[in-house]
């Protein structure tokens, strides 16, 4: 009788409670090996996976165990197609991907191959929203709040829905289409929050930081990355035409958080116009910065800027990973990011102050190094209004063509590193180029309409385009192994214990020994691969996973730096990957 009745009991408890996505939840991400709860696995963004299963000894007997063909491939706007860069969620069996246009599948993956449960279809205005991204057709993935999934799309919006149906519960438009903004990463939920960052850099485009209450579905907070004049900051635009209005700084990739100091670090773009730096004298803040935010409020703690008055189109988006040391004086906490400026850097996550940096890069010409102390480029001066750090590659009006290294994707662009807390090893995903940026004076007070682009110049390439893998002690804060690759790094890496896994361009996933990062293992999926692996487990079996489908900025814009990706074709499919 008793037990009949705890099953009456138990059949009527909401089903769902044991699996909604809480504070708790994502505070443990970390701890819970067999999930992907979090665009960066965990809010400290390591991407690093516990599970050992898949292992040095037996990668070699890795295979495909299932695929799944998603949809969005169709183009809009100055696009012909879309691309894959998703992060797929993984929860309790489950995964939820996005494709370019901003759908997100539901998988279910607990039969031994993957069985669609629902696609929610945000019916993004492709005409529009393929005409003012500025990088492809491209969406990073969803985040997880209570029952619901919360996503983006490129026409600007904010989208909930539930869990169990695929219902859209409530949208809300987030970034504004008549100012050219648009959505490429995915959310970041903390605390009953979901914050957003924008696309439009090359828009002319003033960027933000947003913080959306996911119980009211209300604004809570939005920080402006370009002071407003008076501001502090606002100093550092000296022009006399309010270039700041114009000013750039989007926040195109998603932050991490720090629940102990309640931070958020966010990664601030290019100025713009891109490339013309005369047009906007001042260092530009916060353009090409580190930004700390109480996350309640969003008000800015401290800021650490790496190319002050950017002549080079080098976005400073790049996640900044949370990592923890011990130390004589007590235990370090740092902030790393590796810039797209060829810099990897660590500064103290609680004051900005700058630790170490390095070149992870084998070509960097545009400055001498850092200073060892500031880490700014040796070369800067603050007293000057427009920064010439290494003349002879400076893009200015008067020697308007010059070859800079990096070119202007980086260095390291959106793509995630991943960090091996045991091993102390920060795996970076490096483009290995050098391209021609030609300068073009911008106009003063641009009459702009939606999808008109806001440049001072542009780049070609025609120089080869490589890539590698590097990884980096961050006790020493010293290179310690490279792995170069035919192409560039446009999907990032995962890290588990003995190995890393990283997509090629070309459609090769790639497995690196974690030490040596030694190639242990490839499979070539035929078709352009720009999204980052995971790593996670169903029943107790690992799984590997990635979203293959050529999107991006690459082969619209850079595609003469690397011949070989001309023949790639669009497509869009999930490949999971186990050992038996
Ligand atoms: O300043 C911006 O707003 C902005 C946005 C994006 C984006 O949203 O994808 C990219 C860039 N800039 C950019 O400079 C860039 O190189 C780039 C590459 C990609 C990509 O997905 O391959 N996106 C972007
Ligand atoms: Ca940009």
């Amino acid at each position: 009788m008793l037990a009949a009745t705890s099953a009456l009991v138990l059949a009527h408890a909401p089903a769902r409670a044991g699996n909604d996505v809480t504070q708790e939840t994502l505070l443990k991400a970390d701890s819970d090996t067999s999930n992907w709860i979090t665009y960066g696995r965990d809010l400290s963004a390591h991407r690093y996976s516990p599970l050992n299963q898949i292992n040095r000894a037996n990668v070699k007997n890795l295979k495909v165990t299932w695929t799944l063909q998603l949809g969005g491939v169709e183009g809009g706007g100055i696009w012909s197609h879309g691309g894959l860069e998703g992060t797929p969620i993984i929860q309790d069996g489950f995964m939820y991907a996005t494709d370019g246009w901003g759908s997100v599948y539901k998988i279910d993956m607990q039969k031994g191959h993957g069985e669609l449960v629902w696609k929610m279809d945000p019916k993004t205005d492709h005409d529009w929203a393929g005409a003012v991204a500025c990088c492809g057709v491209d969406n990073r993935g969803v985040a997880l709040w209570g029952d619901q999934v919360i996503s983006h799309t490129l026409d600007g919006r904010m989208i909930a829905t539930n869990k169990e149906t695929g219902e859209i519960l409530w949208q809300r438009q987030i970034a504004d289409p008549d100012k050219s903004e648009s959505i490429t990463a995915a959310p970041l939920v903390i605390k009953d929050m979901a914050i957003t960052g924008v696309a439009g850099g090359e828009y002319g485009v003033r960027g933000w930081i947003a913080a959306t209450d996911l119980n009211t579905h209300k604004e809570i907070w939005r920080t402006y990355t370009i002071p407003a004049k008076g501001e502090p900051g606002s100093e550092t635009w000296k022009d006399s035409y309010n270039a700041a209005a114009n000013g750039g700084g989007a926040t195109w990739v998603t932050g991490t958080y720090d629940p102990q100091t309640n931070t958020l670090f966010w990664g601030v773009g290019n100025p713009g116009p891109d490339w013309d730096h005369e047009f906007r004298p001042g260092d530009n803040l916060y353009s090409d910065s580190t930004l700390a935010l109480d996350a309640d409020t969003g008000k800015l703690k401290w800021h650490y800027q790496y190319t002050p008055n950017d002549a080079f189109d080098y976005d400073a988006v790049s996640e900044s990973v949370l990592v923890d040391l011990p130390g004589n004086g007590g235990k370090q906490r740092l902030s790393l990011a590796a810039q797209r400026n060829g810099f990897a850097y660590a500064l103290d996550r609680d004051t900005g102050k700058f630790l170490w940096g390095l070149p992870f890069v084998k070509q960097l010409n545009w400055t001498k190094g850092l200073d060892p102390n500031t880490g700014k480029p040796l070369e800067y001066d603050p007293k000057l209004d427009v920064q010439i750090y290494q003349a002879a590659v400076t893009p200015t009006r008067a020697n308007a063509v010059s070859l800079i290294c990096p070119g202007s994707m980086g260095g390291k662009n959106w793509t995630p590193s991943a960090y091996n807390p045991d091993l102390k090893l920060w795996y970076i995903p490096v483009i290995e180029s050098c391209n021609r940026i030609s300068n073009k004076e911008a106009p003063k007070n641009p009459k702009l309409k939606p999808g008109e682009g806001f440049t001072g110049g542009g780049p070609t390439d025609p120089v080869k385009i490589t890539g590698s893998i590097a990884a980096v002690d961050v006790t020493t804060g010293k290179l310690v192994a490279k792995h170069e690759t035919e192409f560039p790094q446009l999907g990032g890496v995962v890290a588990t214990p003995e190995l890393i896994f990283a997509g090629q361009p070309d459609g090769e996933l790639i497995a690196l020994d974690a030490k040596s990062l030694e190639k242990l293992w490839s499979f070539q999926t035929g078709a352009g691969l720009n999204a980052p692996p995971i790593s996670f487990a169903v029943n107790g079996k690992q799984y590997i996973a990635i979203l293959a489908g050529l999107g991006g900025a690459w082969d619209k814009w850079y595609i003469d730096g690397t011949p070989g990706l001309r023949k790639i074709q669009p497509g869009s499919t999930l490949y999971v990957f186990s050992v038996d």
